[in-house]
């Protein structure tokens, strides 16, 4: 191992992005081995990393979604155990289950956070808390640069949007970024070598979902990664899972609706799993199923007389999301929300309706029928204000993991003409709700792409 410490001069601020996702089919299955539809939406994550002065060893994380601020010395942190030769880790391993024993290491560091909190509050400190330390300590040394790590999500919170996996790709992209393990992106980059990357950074966001919520199959944080649409499998968990992408996924009309009840991924793949010890045949039976519906579809779509347009193509997938949702709901992981939803919808006979994510709560995902009557639109969305649900518009199959760096954009401003606008800390802390965050760093101006941010790339087949 080298003592040299590096001489160079001090990093940029630079910033990642990572997108929220919809499960189009197969959430909870997936976590037992089927298959499932997962596309990235426009909602995405922004992590702003600033590299402190060399008198300052600290790493801070400013998460005010969460009203989360924490700062953990470097030189206090538990780098012996991260570090044992048993149990170091290199950048490019493949960790597929946390270590307990470096757990416990954490534990003293993790209780130190938001102590005066309630305990519902401090829960959700410590899955980030958790994640970021897990990552910081297995990838970092105790030679790391003191860091400001700053985060700020349009994705909202628990409700199924994969918002966890954003902030997983943001944190293991960052760490892996300033390790310098990573190459580009850079516009030129061949397909393979841009899938390694996302590759690595994948595997690392992995290890922060398994923090954030106990049991994932992974399809978020590869879908955060590589945006598009995909179908994902992992039917052996010692093994990267098989992620096919859906290069022509069709724009389908969906509309996208938050029951506004928050719920837990961990609670509710939970209780799937308490089912399924209780009932393994029955439970087996209905998460094959799930499966064939997810086969089913990707037929469907990929199909090239598929039309999104067309009322048939789109009945044949909006009766596979109707299975979907019912299968769903055998397992016990829909809400009378959720349930709300499908009756208004149907009610107005306009489209096909499933939960999305986790369920319990969260968002669910209706597929229109073509040429809906405006009249029929507009009654169904007063309904949904006036019994407090929130209505999104996204379209699916966007960028995966952006880098800004160094974190400067053209804004269309004067400070256009001297190369464009530095972000820093405090205009991205200040930056109004989540339009303002949209405005100030989106990766998408007012059309297309902003300039500034870059994508790793695996283009098509
Ligand atoms: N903007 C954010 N800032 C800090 N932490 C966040 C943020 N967004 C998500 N998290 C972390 O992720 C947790 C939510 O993860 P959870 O898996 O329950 O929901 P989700 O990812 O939104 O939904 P799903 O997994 O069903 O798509 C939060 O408790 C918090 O620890
Ligand atoms: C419920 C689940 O299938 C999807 C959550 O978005 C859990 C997972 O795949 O990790």
């Amino acid at each position: 191992m080298s003592l040299r410490r590096p001489s160079a001069p001090m990093a940029p601020a630079f910033m990642v992005s990572a997108p929220g996702k919809v499960i189009v089919f197969g959430e909870h299955s997936v976590v037992y081995g089927k298959a499932a539809i997962a596309a990235a939406i426009a909602l995405r994550s922004y992590l702003h990393v600033t590299t402190l002065s060399k008198s300052k060893h600290t790493v801070s994380l400013r998460f005010p979604d969460i009203d989360l601020t924490h700062t953990w010395d470097i030189d206090n942190l538990p780098w012996a155990a991260f570090h044992h030769p048993d149990k170091k880790k290199s950048y490019y391993s493949l960790v597929t289950e946390l270590d307990n024993d470096l757990l416990a290491a954490l534990q003293p560091h993790i209780d130190e956070v938001s102590p005066d909190r309630p305990e519902e509050i401090r829960k959700v400190h410590r899955s980030s808390a958790t994640a970021f330390l897990y990552l910081f300590l297995s990838l970092g040394s105790p030679r790391f640069p003191g860091c400001l790590y700053t985060l700020r999500s349009t994705i909202p919170i628990s409700a199924g949007l994969g918002s966890s996996a954003s902030i997983s790709v943001c944190l293991a992209a960052s760490l892996l970024l300033q390790l310098r393990t990573l190459s580009g992106p850079h516009p030129d980059q061949p397909s393979e070598e841009a899938r390694i990357q996302i590759e690595r950074i994948n595997r690392w966001a992995f290890v922060s979902e398994m923090c954030i919520h106990g049991n994932p199959s992974g399809v978020d944080n590869t879908v955060a990664c590589q945006g598009k649409a995909v179908v994902f499998q992992r039917t052996d968990y010692s093994k990267p899972p098989s992620v096919r992408p859906l290069w022509d996924f069709p724009e389908l009309p969906l509309l996208l609706v938050d029951t506004k009840q928050a719920k837990s991924t961990a609670h509710e793949v939970a209780k799937v799993g308490k089912l399924n010890k209780t009932h393994p045949k029955l439970v087996g039976t209905i998460l094959d199923a799930m499966h064939n519906v997810t086969e089913a579809a990707s037929e469907l779509i990929e199909d090239k007389s598929f039309d999104p347009k067309e009322e048939e193509s789109l009945r044949k997938v909006g009766e596979l999301m109707t299975i979907n949702h019912g299968l769903l709901n055998s397992l016990g992981v829909s809400h009378p929300r959720l349930e709300r939803v499908r009756e208004l919808v149907d009610h107005e006979g306009i489209g096909w309706t499933k939960l999305t994510g986790a369920g319990g709560g969260g968002c669910s995902i209706t597929l229109l029928k073509p040429d809906v009557p405006k009249e029929k639109l507009a009654t169904l969305e007063s309904r949904f204000e006036a019994e407090g649900y929130q209505k999104f518009g996204t379209t699916l199959g966007g960028d995966g993991v952006g880098v800004l760096w160094p974190a400067v954009l053209k804004n269309g401003l004067d400070e256009d003409d001297e190369g464009g606008m530095e972000i820093d800390v405090d205009l991205f802390l200040n930056a109004k709700g989540t339009e303002g965050v949209e405005q100030l760093v989106g990766v998408h101006g007012d059309g297309g792409e902003r300039e500034g941010w870059k994508f790793w790339r695996v283009e098509s087949e």
